[in-house]
C-alpha cells in the first residue's frame, strides 16, 4: 500500500506565486512520506481573460514553474502529476493546450495527456465559459502507466462528464482515475461529488481529483473539494470549498488488494454483444 497526496491550491496569473503554493504542498507530501503527489488542472496559472491565458503560456523548457517542480520532484524522488498550459504544436495556431503532465522521480516529464473535452457553457444567471476559444482539444487517450501508487489513467476536469473515457481507461487496466480540476462553484455544488463517486463505482477504480479552490481573480472562483475515493465509492479523504491560509493536502493509502477484491467479488461484465464496447 502506497500513500498518495493531493494538493489544493488557488492559482492566479502569477506563476511564481503558484509555484510557491505547489512547493508548500510538496513539503507536506514529502513530510508525510507520500509516494506520489497530485496537483490540480491549470496549476501553472489561471488567467483573467482569454488573451492573458494565451500570453502567459510557456513551453516546458521555458517554464520556471515546471523547472521548479521538476527540481523538487528529483530532489525528493517524488513523482508529481500536474495540470498546465502548453503551446500548440502548430506555430500558426491561435490556441494553446490544456495538459496533464507526469513528472517522474527523476524530474523528467514522462507522460502527457491533452484534455479531450472542452468546457463550453452559457448558463442563464450562472457561469459562461468558452474554453474552446483558447484551448485546442487533444485527440488521444493516454495509455495508463505504472506508478508507485498504481496504474494511472489520466483525464482532466470536464472529461469527468463523459464516462466513456473512464471506461476505456479501465479496460486498458487503469487502477486510478485522475480528474485534476478547476470546477465552477455552481456546477461543482450540483455535480462534482455524484459524478466522481459514479466513476469510482462503475469503473471499480480509485478516483483522485485535485482541485483548484477559491478566488483566482475578481471574476473567477473554483469549487475546491479535492477528494480521494476508493473502488467501492467510499470517500477516503476530502477537502472543503474554503480557501485556507496556506495550501492544504489530503492523503490516502491506495490498496491494490481492495481493488482486486472489489473487481473479483462483483465483476462488471459488459454486454458488448448487445451494445458496443467503448
Ligand atoms: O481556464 C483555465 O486556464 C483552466 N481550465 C479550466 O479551468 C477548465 C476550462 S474553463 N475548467 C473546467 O473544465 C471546469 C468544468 C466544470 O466546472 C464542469 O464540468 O462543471
Amino acid at each position: 500500500m502506497a500513500l498518495a497526496a493531493v494538493g489544493q491550491i488557488t492559482s492566479t496569473s502569477s506563476m511564481a506565486h503558484n509555484l510557491a503554493q505547489c512547493r508548500t504542498v510538496i513539503q507536506k507530501a514529502v513530510a508525510a512520506g507520500a509516494k506520489a503527489l497530485f496537483l490540480p488542472e491549470a496549476s501553472d496559472y489561471i488567467g483573467g481573460s482569454p488573451d492573458e491565458t494565451k500570453s502567459l503560456c510557456k513551453s516546458v523548457g521555458q517554464s520556471p514553474f515546471l523547472k521548479g517542480l521538476q527540481e523538487d520532484a528529483k530532489k525528493h524522488r517524488l513523482p508529481i502529476s500536474v495540470g498546465v498550459h502548453e503551446p500548440s504544436d502548430d506555430p500558426n495556431s491561435k490556441r494553446i493546450k490544456n495538459t496533464l503532465l507526469w513528472i517522474n522521480e527523476k524530474g523528467e516529464i514522462a507522460h502527457r495527456y491533452q484534455k479531450l473535452h472542452l468546457f463550453d457553457l452559457e448558463i442563464e444567471g450562472g457561469p459562461v465559459m468558452r474554453e474552446s476559444a483558447v484551448i485546442e482539444p487533444g485527440n488521444d487517450i493516454l495509455a495508463p502507466f505504472d506508478s508507485a501508487v498504481g496504474k494511472i489513467g489520466s483525464m482532466i476536469c470536464f472529461d469527468l462528464r463523459f464516462p466513456e473515457i473512464a471506461l476505456a481507461l479501465k479496460r486498458q487496466k487503469a487502477d486510478i482515475l485522475l480528474y485534476p480540476s478547476a470546477f465552477t462553484p455552481q456546477t461543482g455544488k450540483a455535480h462534482w461529488l455524484p459524478l466522481l463517486r459514479a466513476r469510482a463505482i462503475e469503473c471499480e477504480s480509485y478516483v483522485i481529483a485535485a482541485a483548484q479552490v477559491g478566488a483566482h481573480n475578481e471574476k473567477r472562483r473554483s469549487y475546491g473539494h479535492s477528494i480521494i475515493i476508493n473502488p467501492w465509492g467510499e470517500v477516503l479523504a476530502e477537502l472543503s470549498g474554503e480557501q485556507a491560509d496556506e495550501p492544504e493536502v489530503i492523503f490516502a493509502k491506495i490498496d491494490m488488494e481492495l481493488l482486486a477484491k472489489t473487481r473479483k467479488e462483483m465483476p462488471l461484465l459488459r454486454r458488448t454483444d448487445v451494445y458496443p464496447e467503448v
